[in-house]
């Protein structure tokens, strides 16, 4: 049977379809995972948070990416998922690293009050910042923003610029543009006093889509660690 926005997959196809890409999680995470699969393409039908609406892009594209991250994050960080949308990555690694700090920003309003149900729905400890990022760093500091989807490079770096003192390090997940979106931030100068590397590369299941994600540091940043 083919999936289409209509089916109702159980929690056992969730579980199949992350073993079919090798990802295993113990039973109760692969629960939240679905519970949240379920009230998000719920609220989707209200208002537009994701078109991963089958559950084969839920796995290969929202769990993947937010698992490859999760793998960057070391123990108890306090992370900012900046765009969160409908909770990508943010709520996938509060799930699944629940010793993270976990909190996102979503600067549309209908959005974040949906996230905000969400995150209440399945009493998940995570913050919930209805407004840009921008203004979140104005109020707290965090150990790694992390992003997907949100900005060009370019333009993410220059809300952040201003802010380096709250914030450790990027962690943005970027398809094969990536390369184009650095030469543009070079150009203008925006890279002139970070760090940029590569800390993964992989291959989207299915699609075989290379995606990247970029660790960007101000050496000069006060939050550095040693
Ligand atoms: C294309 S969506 C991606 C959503 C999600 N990260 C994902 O990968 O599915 C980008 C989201 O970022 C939000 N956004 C854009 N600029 C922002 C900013 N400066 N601060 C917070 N949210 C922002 C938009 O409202 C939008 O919902």
């Amino acid at each position: 049977m083919s999936e289409t926005e209509n089916t109702q997959p159980t929690i056992a196809d969730l579980g199949q379809a992350l073993r079919d890409v090798d990802i295993e999680l113990p039973d109760e995470q692969v629960e939240s995972l679905d519970q949240y699969r379920a009230v998000l393409w719920r609220w989707n039908e209200q208002i537009n948070l994701t078109r991963h609406t089958s559950l084969e892009k839920f796995v290969n594209r929202d769990v993947f990416d937010s698992l490859e991250l999760a793998k960057l994050l070391t123990q108890r960080e306090r992370v900012l998922d900046v765009g969160t949308g409908g909770g990508v990555p943010g709520l996938i690694l509060a799930i699944c690293r629940p010793d993270l700090k976990v909190s996102v920003c979503e600067s549309v309003q209908k959005k974040a009050k949906v996230v905000e149900a969400i995150v209440s729905e399945l009493h998940l400890p995570v913050t919930v910042y209805g407004c840009r990022a921008e203004e979140v760093l104005q109020l707290q500091t965090f150990d790694t923003l992390v992003a997907r989807g949100v900005a060009a490079l370019a333009k993410f770096l220059r809300w952040v610029e201003p802010h380096w003192s709250s914030v450790d390090r990027l962690l943005l997940i970027k398809g094969r543009k990536w390369v184009e979106e650095r030469g543009e931030a070079r150009h203008v100068g925006l890279l002139k006093n970070l760090e940029l590397r590569k800390a993964a590369t992989y291959l989207t299941p299915a699609t075989d889509a290379e995606s990247v994600i970029l660790s960007i540091t101000n050496p000069k940043s006060s939050l550095r660690r040693g």
